[in-house]
């Protein structure tokens, strides 16, 4: 919050829609009497955050700050004023009421944010504020993702970029998440297993009572899974980053993914501190600079990127992205829950799939599956991975879980 509340001490400034980022930089300068580093500074901001959405958190500027360091080697590692603060967080509110439009204009439906947008004084807990006409989420996903942004933000000032930079020097390294799915389907011929280490869902309840996280895992290890997936979020999944850090640092050997609702660069520097070896990107949520941003950051830091879409439009635009490796097709519509695995065979045919396959993309199929016929059936649709929790973390013996699934041992 106290980004907004130094927002509201900046005199006379208004916030009205600007067509071009110049015509915005300009204007942000004028009010705030600002040099003209200063000008060409923000313009590269606007120009950059415009299409980006994880710019308008007003704690998200060291992220940005850093980008532009990088591209440009320009001004923004010299010593900013409080004034070219507070100009930068204008801008980066000001950016955020074009947001959802350049979101929309991909076929994003999810709002990153309540269209009212939050109060100028913090006035209660963000649940509250949620139940005010006007900020109603329109669907699960939706909640998630609003609740989410709050939630960085806060961890945000918490743990700065700065400072999770250093916990990343003492990150264990990151292991190859991609090589182990593939090394697992050339050894098995069977789609490459990802468990996940899953306690409850929004749409399925508690999947497990007795939750040993570090146990599940050990197990799903011992069943022949080639990596794993472990859910972080709290609110909706009762999952945790102490989960993951804790299998990390019990000796489990397969890659682990930090399963999250990722919504700002800051997340994926904090899942690699957290020994993560990959993270998911939700295409529903992310429009493409985000994607492509955060799946360079990912490299850097070392994280394998599994992107989730969920229909041929999302597909599509993935697919025009460059350095995406693994693609996950979600069969459950995280809008409203409905889980179908023809989705995954829908979007792997005909030309699409003619193109999936030329770019060497390795599919994922997730959710819903539960027999060996479910694995043959999407295997045959041409994934080379899975990602599976409820038909697994439901057993007693998630090891013989994993035997159920495949029908077959493939821990040998
Ligand atoms: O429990 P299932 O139906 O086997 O699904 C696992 C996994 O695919 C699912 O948890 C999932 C896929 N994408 C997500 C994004 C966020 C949270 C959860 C998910």
């Amino acid at each position: 919050m106290e980004g907004l509340a130094s927002l509201t001490t900046i005199p006379n400034v208004s916030f009205q829609p600007v067509s071009s980022s110049t015509r915005r930089s300009k204007f942000l300068s004028r009010r705030l009497n600002l040099g003209p580093s200063m000008d060409s500074f923000l313009r590269n901001s606007i120009t950059l955050a415009s299409s980006s959405s994880s710019s308008s958190s007003p704690m998200s500027t060291p992220i940005r700050a850093q980008q532009i360091e990088s591209e440009t080697g320009s001004a923004a590692a010299s010593p900013v004023t409080e004034s070219e603060e507070n100009a930068l967080k204008v801008k980066e509110w000001e950016v955020g009421m074009f947001q959802d439009e350049v979101a929309a204009s991909q076929g994003i439906r999810i709002r990153r944010r309540p269209p009212t947008g939050p109060p100028l004084h913090y006035v209660g807990p963000f649940q509250f504020r949620l139940q005010n006409e006007g900020n109603t989420p329109r669907n699960i996903l939706e909640e998630i993702i609003w609740y989410k942004d709050k939630e960085v933000s806060q961890m945000k000032e918490r743990r700065p970029l700065f400072a999770l930079k250093k916990d990343l020097e003492r990150a264990p390294p990151a292991r190859d998440f991609l090589g182990a799915l593939k090394a697992a389907y050339l050894r098995t011929n069977l789609p490459g297993l990802i468990a996940e280490v899953k306690k409850a869902s929004p749409s399925r309840g508690v999947l497990r009572e007795d939750f040993d996280p570090v146990e599940i895992a050990q197990a799903y290890e011992k069943g022949g899974a080639a990596c794993l997936s472990v859910l972080t979020d709290e609110k909706f999944f009762q999952g945790s980053f102490e989960n993951l850090e804790k299998i990390r640092n019990a000796g489990v050997k397969c890659p682990l993914l930090c399963k999250e609702f990722v919504v700002d660069a800051w997340q994926i520097y904090y899942a690699r501190s957290k020994g993560a070896d990959a993270i998911l990107l939700i295409a529903a949520v992310l429009p493409d600079l985000d994607i492509k941003y955060m799946v360079k950051i990912c490299k850097m830091v070392g994280l394998t990127p599994l992107v989730e879409v969920h229909d041929e439009k999302e597909m599509d635009r993935m697919l025009a992205i460059e350095g995406i490796e693994l693609i996950g097709i979600n069969n459950r519509n995280l809008e409203t829950f409905e889980v179908d695995i023809s989705n995954t065979k829908k979007l792997l045919e005909g030309e699409r799939g003619q193109k999936i396959r030329e770019k060497n993309v390795l599919i994922v199929g997730e959710s819903g599956l539960f027999t060996p016929d479910d694995i043959a059936y999407v295997q045959e649709a041409g994934v080379k991975a899975v990602l599976v929790g409820e038909s697994i973390v439901k057993q007693s013996d998630p090891t013989k879980g994993i035997t159920g699934l495949f029908g077959k041992d493939i821990s040998v």
